[in-house]
């Protein structure tokens, strides 16, 4: 058996679906993502299926590949011992405003292949070559929470599992504006995206969505890679009977006790839509519990209900993790609701923004400069902190108490709270 510590060729591809050359090189860099993440090896129609939607969203596909000998009866060569996919988005940074974003994902390493600098390395080569391309940005989420932070990435928004008691405790103090109707699951195919695009600049932090979406919320392709029959759909109409909302949901079974729906997927593009398709979920005849896994922390729903104990909310955690690439045009492309000037000492593990920047706020817009080393600053803190505060959805005072910044000057870091502040509460609906 030759040495196989180290001789790894990196290569990247594009998705393709079938019929295409490429696509079975494609196929298996997929199976080796399920391999990765402990799924069952997937059927070639699903392998396909989900092939087709990372061909139309773009993605890149990277692989590391053996070069030396393979151990005899072990996966051939041709499957990657590593995979890093990437897809370019948009991100939703306030106000409005949205900058293009490296999305990362199906990032594995095979175990016989751990822990020797694959991930640092296909991690540390994407973000440079996306940043020489002009992208300020990268996101993901993470699997764990530990492995991000020494590659610069700090967690942005936050997101939470509800399950709403519907039964008649349930009453909101709501008068509905609009109305809401079941539809075909597969109308979504068509509106999903048009709904999305709203929620989408209304919503700091919200992600452009993958092509995979509008298929998981009209239940043509459900996470087994198959048609799911159990979806079903109504649509929010607004008071000009435009469509201004969803909720995609399942029935759980009569075996699930309390009988219970979960939602596959909910999008309002207003407050009375998010409003009234919860009123709906509650008004499901023989159904006492609603469940949604990607509920936002800073919710309305609670605060819209009579009692407001009917959500039981157990489970927080982080979702969206951002890393910026190029510090004067992510801070330069935000919109900030308090003028100021802030002199920030930015530390960078992987050296992209290394530096002294100068953020001069005035009239909301910024202009950022580079200062010369060694001048003082009001905050010094690593990138990961500076992506985690930049879409509001994280308090700079409660990073300072924790160490993770370090304020100079005082009621910097409440300053800094000031002007990050985003117009609502920060989420992200899209998982990637
Ligand atoms: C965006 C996403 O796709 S999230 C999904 C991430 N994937 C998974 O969780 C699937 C299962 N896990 C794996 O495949 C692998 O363990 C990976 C991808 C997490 C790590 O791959 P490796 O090639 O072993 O990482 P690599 O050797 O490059 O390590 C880089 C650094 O991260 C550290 N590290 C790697 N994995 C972990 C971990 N799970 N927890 C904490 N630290 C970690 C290493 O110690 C190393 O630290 P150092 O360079 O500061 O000394």
């Amino acid at each position: 058996m030759g040495d196989l510590s180290g001789n790894y060729e990196i290569r990247r591809f594009g998705a393709v679906p079938k019929g295409n050359d490429g696509y079975e090189e494609a196929a298996t860099w997929s199976r080796a993502v399920s391999f990765g993440f402990h799924e069952s090896t997937r059927t070639p129609e699903h392998v396909e299926k989900a092939l087709a939607t990372y061909a139309v969203d773009g993605r890149v596909l990277t692989g590391a590949y053996q070069t030396g000998s393979v151990a005899p009866g072990s996966l051939p060569a041709e499957v990657p011992v590593a995979t890093f996919a990437t897809l370019r988005k948009t991100l939703n940074i306030g106000f409005g405003r949205t900058l293009e974003t490296q999305l990362v994902t199906s990032v594995t390493v095979r175990t016989s292949h751990r822990r020797r600098g694959l991930l640092r390395r296909m991690m540390s080569e994407d973000l440079r070559l996306a940043k020489e391309d002009g992208v300020a940005m990268a996101a993901l989420t993470a699997s764990e929470g530990s492995i991000y932070g020494r590659f610069g990435y700090g967690v942005a928004s936050f997101e939470r599992s509800v399950k709403v008691d519907t039964t008649t405790r349930f009453t909101l103090q709501h008068q509905p504006t609009g109305s809401v109707e079941v539809a075909d699951p597969k109308a979504l195919l068509e509106l999903a995206p048009v709904v999305f695009d709203r929620v989408h600049r209304l919503t700091p932090g919200s992600i452009g969505r993958q092509e995979w979406y509008r298929q998981l919320a009209s239940g043509s392709l459900g996470h087994e890679g198959k048609e799911d029959p159990a979806v079903k759909v109504a649509l929010h109409y607004g008071p000009g009977g435009d469509v201004d909302g969803y909720v995609s949901y399942k029935f759980l079974g009569w075996d699930t006790k309390p009988y219970t729906v979960e939602v596959v997927d909910l999008l309002a593009a207003t407050n009375d839509a998010y409003l009234e398709l919860w009123q709906f979920l509650a008004a499901i005849d023989l159904v006492e519990r609603i469940t949604w896994g990607e509920a936002p922390l800073d919710d309305p729903l609670p605060w819209a209900l009579t009692d407001p104990r009917c959500i039981d909310s157990s489970d927080s955690r982080d979702m969206l993790w951002l890393r910026i690439l190029d510090a004067a045009a992510a801070l330069e492309a935000r919109h900030y609701p308090a003028d100021g000037r802030l002199v920030l000492d930015l530390h960078d593990p992987l050296g992209l923004t290394a530096g002294t920047w100068a953020l001069a706020v005035e009239g909301g817009r910024a202009a950022v400069e580079r200062l010369p080393e060694g001048t003082p600053a009001d905050l010094a803190l690593d990138v990961s902190a500076l992506s985690s505060i930049y879409l509001g959805g994280v308090c700079p005072v409660t990073l300072a108490a924790a160490g993770k910044i370090r304020e100079s000057s005082a009621g910097a870091a409440l300053q800094a709270r000031q002007m990050f502040a985003v117009e609502r509460a920060t989420h992200c609906l899209t998982h990637f």
